[in-house]
């Protein structure tokens, strides 16, 4: 059986691959620069990184390697990985009381060097946010370090009306997508 290496250092993405049960033989930090590039689009940064991450890391023989990105969209507009409360404030601010996307990634290089990759757009929707609301999220602290500055897995669920697309994709990958990249690529998976 080829072994499984992650291009993450996000523990939830370790987390999402054993749900279906998939054990990763290896894990690898991928060095890459997130900064978007002029004018990307959020639907291209997600791409474009879970791309990167894959190809950053090293591959031994007979090894497939998997990354994925997670970006938070309003509009063309890409939010940050909110790494401070301000910055988590400023993305609630933004997103709440409308509707906006995460860009779910994921990137497979397989046993022989062939790059597979497929990119999820879910729809998310907040409830208007008032400021009271927003401070006491920022009390729970969980929106720093994630994308757009909420995690949909913790007590931000109870702030929304309603998603479409990839539950697992929001939290950070796309397991449908991902199962299939990863039997094209050669990983036995039932
Ligand atoms: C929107 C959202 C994001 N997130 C997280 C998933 C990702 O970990 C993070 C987005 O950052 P990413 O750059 O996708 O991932 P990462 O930096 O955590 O890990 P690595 O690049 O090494 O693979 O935001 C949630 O956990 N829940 C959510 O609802």
């Amino acid at each position: 059986m080829p072994g499984l290496v992650l291009a993450s250092s996000s523990p939830r993405r370790r987390d999402l691959l054993g749900q279906i049960g998939v054990i990763p033989s290896r894990i690898a930090e991928p060095l890459v620069d997130e900064a978007p590039l002029k004018g990307e689009l959020p639907r291209d940064h997600a791409l474009r990184l879970a791309v990167a991450k894959a190809q950053a890391v090293a591959r031994g023989p007979d090894e497939i390697v998997l990354a994925g990105d997670t970006c938070v969209g309003a509009g063309r507009r890409i939010l940050p990985k909110a790494d401070t409360p301000d910055v988590v404030r400023q993305c609630l601010e933004l997103l709440g009381g409308r509707r906006h996307d995460v860009w779910s990634a994921v990137a497979v290089i397989d046993g022989s060097g062939r790059l597979r990759s497929r990119n999820v757009r879910s729809v998310v929707a907040f409830k208007q946010l008032d400021s009271a609301e927003i401070e006491a999220y920022l009390e729970s602290g969980e929106g720093v370090g994630k994308a757009g500055g909420y995690a949909i897995q913790g007590s931000a669920a109870a702030l929304i009306r309603a998603m479409s697309g990839s539950y697992s994709g929001v939290v950070g990958l796309p397991l449908f997508e991902t199962r299939a990249l990863l039997r094209t690529a050669g990983y036995p998976l039932g």
